[in-house]
Formats: C-alpha cells, structure tokens, sequence
C-alpha cells in the first residue's frame, strides 16, 4: 500500500534524513526539481525535443527554491525561462537561496506582479513553485490573480499552457485537500495539469478538493525512502496508527498485482471450503414495499463471498421477499426475540440499516445484534455492518448507539449520517481538520471502524489506523452515486468479512471499497445499484493478475 503523508510527517522524514548526514537538503531540492523537470518532460514528450519557453513563479521558502533548480535544469536544455519571485530574495531559507543565486548567473527574477507577468511571452509550460508544504494561510489577491495563468487573459491559446506544479498548485492545503479562505469571499482556487509530489503522496492530493486541482499526480522518489518504509506500506497488515494510506493495489511506487491486493483480502478466492467454511451472513429488512435495500445488500453479500446468506424481515413482509429471493434463504423476525432465537453460532456477519426505518424498533434489533456475541465460545465475534436507518435511528442519542458497538462493528455513514452521529465533526465544523482526522476521532468515540463514504472515502478504526480511498480521476465513477449503492457496499463489506478466515475488518472494509467502486467501473454510465452484485464475478475474474 501506499503512504499518504501530512505535511508535518513529510517535514520529520526530511530532516531524520539530513540530521542523520545521508543527504544535504540542497541535494533533495537538486533531486526535487529535477524529478519535476523529468516527469514534465515523460507526460509531455513534445516537451523533450526543442527548445521552449517557460514561465516560473517561485515562493518565498523552499518550495521556491525547487523552482530555482527547474528553471535551471530547463535553461540548461536551450528553453527561453522567465522566473518572477514573490517575496524577498535575501529572506529566502538557505537552499533555496543558494539555488536562487545559482540561478542568477543563468537569468534574470523579477518581482511577482500582474503586469510584468502579462508582459512576458506566452509560455509552453507554466511552473507554480510558490508554496507547497509550507502553506500557512489564505493566498493574497495578487497571487490569485497570477496563479490562475490561463485566465489571465493575455495570450492567445491560453488554454493550451502546460501547467506543472510542484508538490501541490499553490494554495491547497497538503493536509486537508481544502483551500484556505479568509472567511470572507470564497476561495479563488488555482489548479494545475500535473503535480509532481515529492517522497510519497500527501493527504492532501487525495481529499476533498485536492484531486480535482492537481490534475495527474505524480511522485518523484527523492532518495528518502527510510527503513520502516516498507513494513508500513505491508499489503494485509494493520493499519499504522500515525500514517494514513491509500487504499489502492500499488506498494511503496509501484503497482500491486491485484491477487495480492485486494485479492488477497477475499477468502472465497484463496481456497476451498464447506459453505459454512465461508461463514453465514444475515441482512435485516424493513417492513412490506421496503425490502430492496435489503435484498440488494443480500445479493452483494452472497457474490462477495459469504456461504450462506439469509434475509431476516418482518413477518408480514415475507410474501414480498419470498417473491424476489431464491439463492438467499428468509426469515421472519419482527423483533429482537425473534432475532436471538434464529441466529446461532454459526452466523459471522450481521448486515443492518438499508430499508429497516427509522425508530425505536430499528434500534432494539441493532443492540440485539450488537450484544450477539461468540467470544465466550472460541468464536471470533460476527462482524456488523451498520448503516443507513440503523445509523439514522440513534441520531436523538449517538452515545447510546456507541456504548453497544464493538470492535468487530463497521458504521458506514454518507456525509449526512455521518453529521447526524457526529454532529461536531461534520463537513460545516470540521475547521481545519482533515476527513481523516475527524474520521479518526469518530472511530476512537464509536470504538469500531467508521468508514465515511465520498469520493475520497475515508476509513478508520480506533487508535488511528485510517485509510483513503480515492474515486477520482480515472476511477472517477460519478455514476456511483445511484439510490441503493451504499446499501450494496454494506452487503459487500458483511459478505467478505463473514467468512471465518476473512481478513480483520479494516482490511475487510478497505478492499471493500475498492471492489465497489470496481464493479461500478467495470459496469460503466448506466448503471443501477441492482447491477453492483452482478458485475462482481467479472472483477473477481481479473483478481488472479
Ligand atoms: N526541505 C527540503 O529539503 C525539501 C523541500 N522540498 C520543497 O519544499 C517545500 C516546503 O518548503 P517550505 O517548508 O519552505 O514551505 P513553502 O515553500 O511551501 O512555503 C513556506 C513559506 O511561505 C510562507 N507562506 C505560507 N503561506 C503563505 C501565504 N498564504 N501567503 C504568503 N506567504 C505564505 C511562509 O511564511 C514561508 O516563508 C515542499 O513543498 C517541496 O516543494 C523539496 O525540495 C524536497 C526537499
Ligand atoms: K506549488
């Protein structure tokens, strides 16, 4: 897997690296920004031959200082480089300073402003190497105004300028994938074609808005990578309580074969077995002319792997389900006497939420289910997916809901769920805390794994493991957002996870998420939730790459 860092973690690695006398800070920004000039040049290979013109805007610190070494490198091929700096030359950190005056033996800086910018030639590539990492507050107006190069509105074709930036388009928080505003306009956001990130992807590239603003990502390997490197990024392992991660099949820079993430992570792949080898997985359904949530549910928790799977539903609406069901067994339960007399031991896997309603009985069944414990009896406890009504169902009252859940117990909330259960780490209170900070706090308050959908889907369980799965770019599958596709990934995550050599539920949950969204790229434009599950045996089948 792949780490993703926050700025502070991306800082504490560099300077492990240069305390311990491996590397000069002058040799990563070397490294930096020659990488920068290489992966330019690879996605762009019209770029490699001849000789171009390019235009640098540098910072004030070292993201700057990178800047200095492209502009550098890119003379060095033949290309016409203007480069205008904001801020002061003489307070520029060591590094970049010593690149700064390196520079000045080749060309000229100018100060950062609109009008000398506008009076330049219109460059082949534009290069923003004014902050990354360093971000401290919202962008000044004129930086806005320059950043935004294609609306500038000087040169013809504008819209065909290269845009590079370097570790991140100025102004996005590496941290957050957020952009910082002063409260009172809305934030101008400035983005960029391709982002050449340093070391390792930040959190920042990954949520919220950060996708959509750095175009292509690409990481450049600067020589840090340090010894624990590997081990953390281990496929299949518990999650690193500091280090967040990409749910992805790619190992440190590398892709993963897919047998080994998430192929891995799904038991029905690995082996041969008895049906209840592969555990037995129940889904709770709601009252007549409400059961095809559930049923959806069910159906992706029988494709994904549980060997049995049964619909528990009100007995009046039985005649519904009986019509729909064939593979899946029925029974009726109406409350949660009924629910402790029909599950055993046997049952590994409790699916809750999708069509139950909201209420008081939804919430009986959901602490029934939650007190049906096996680990007095050498049983690993059944797995239980909440979401959907039985989320909604304790929104009067969140900590009752976490005084009943334990640590084999996922919540998969949408945003507003999510804001319901959290009401002080929703999207509005955030401030400046990640999706993964807040989702971090809420798994710590629920003690389980809380899972908060998005395209930037963002697991974690208690004590800081947390993961990031990111349906952006080309596995951008906008037609995901379908009624009834939550219900299927809570059926997916209770149908891998029921199996009794299934995996522990984060990495459950984890490759979850990455079946789900592809199923629904495997599908394409069109696509209905009632599709998800039968689109699964097809992503099965390239699971052995
Ligand atoms: N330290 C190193 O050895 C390396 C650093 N690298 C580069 O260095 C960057 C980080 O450098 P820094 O930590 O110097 O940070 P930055 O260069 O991102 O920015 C820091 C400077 O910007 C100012 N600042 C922040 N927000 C501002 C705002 N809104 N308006 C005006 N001024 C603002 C700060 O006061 C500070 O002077 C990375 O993103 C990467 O590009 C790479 O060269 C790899 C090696
Ligand atoms: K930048």
């Amino acid at each position: 897997m792949t780490e993703l860092l926050t700025s502070a973690q991306m800082r504490a690695i560099e300077l492990a690296e240069i305390e311990s006398g491996a590397v000069t800070g002058l040799q990563l920004m070397e490294r930096a920004g020659r990488g920068a000039v290489e992966t330019a040049l690879a996605k762009w290979p019209e770029l490699a031959k001849g000789r171009h013109r390019a235009l640098i805007l540098c910072g004030p610190g070292n993201n700057g200082g990178d800047g200095f070494v492209i502009a550098r490198r890119l003379a060095d091929r033949g290309w016409s480089v203007d480069v205008f700096l904001y801020g002061d030359g003489s307070g520029l950190p060591p590094d970049a300073k010593t690149n700064h005056d390196l520079w000045l033996e080749m060309g000229r800086v100018s100060p950062c402003a609109p009008e000398t910018i506008r009076a330049c030639e219109r460059p082949d590539l534009f290069v923003d190497a004014v902050f990354g990492t360093g971000l401290t507050r919202p962008l000044p107006d004129m930086l806005n105004e320059v950043l935004d190069v294609r609306l500038m509105n000087v040169w013809s074709e504008a819209q065909s300028i290269r845009r590079l930036a370097v570790d991140c388009p100025s102004g996005l928080n590496l941290d957050t994938g957020m952009v910082p505003s002063d409260g009172e306009t809305a934030p101008r956001v400035n983005s960029a074609d391709l982002t050449v990130s340093f070391h390792s992807v930040k959190a920042g590239h990954k949520l919220a808005l950060g996708p959509v603003l750095c175009g292509d990502v690409r990481t450049v390997d600067i020589g840090l990578t340090g010894p624990d490197a590997a081990e953390r990024a281990m496929v299949g392992t518990a999650p690193d309580p500091d280090r967040a991660r990409l749910a992805a099949p790619e190992f440190l820079h590398s892709d993963l074969p897919l047998r080994l993430w998430p192929g891995s992570m799904i038991a029905k792949l690995r082996g041969q077995g008895h049906k209840y080898d592969y555990g037995h997985a129940m889904v709770l359904a709601g009252g007549p002319g409400r059961g095809g949530a559930a049923r959806m549910a069910a159906r992706s928790a029988l494709r994904s792997g549980a060997g049995l799977v049964t619909v528990l539903c009100p007995p009046d609406a039985l005649t519904e389900n009986a019509c729909h069901l064939d593979a899946i067994m029925l029974r009726a339960c109406g409350d949660p006497d009924a629910f402790r007399q029909i599950v055993d031991d046997r049952v590994s896997s409790l699916c809750l939420g999708p069509g139950m309603g909201v209420g008081e009985e939804t919430r009986a069944l959901v602490a029934a289910a939650l007190a049906h414990r096996r680990g007095d009896r050498g049983w690993r406890d059944p797995a239980v997916v909440l979401d959907a009504d039985a989320l909604t169902s304790f929104a009067d009252a969140p900590d009752a809901l976490f005084a009943l859940t334990h640590a084999r117990t996922v919540l998969t909330p949408h945003e507003g769920e999510f804001a319901r259960l959290f009401p002080d780490l929703a999207q509005s209170s955030r401030g400046q805390r990640s999706k993964i900070d807040v989702v971090r706090i809420a798994a710590d308050r629920a003690g389980c794994v809380v899972l908060l959908k998005g395209e930037d889907t963002v697991i974690a369980q208690p004590g800081g493991g947390a993961s990031v799965h990111s349906a952006t770019g080309a596995r951008a599958v906008p037609w995901l957002a379908t009624a009834g596709a939550g219900d299927v990934l809570a059926g997916l995550i209770a149908g891998l996870a029921a199996p009794e050599t299934a995996p522990d539920l984060f990495c459950v949950t984890e490759a979850a998420v990455w079946l789900h969204c592809e199923a629904a790229r495997c599908f394409g434009p069109g696509l209905i939730a009632e599709d998800l599950p039968e689109m699964l045996p097809k992503v099965f089948s390239t699971l052995a790459r």
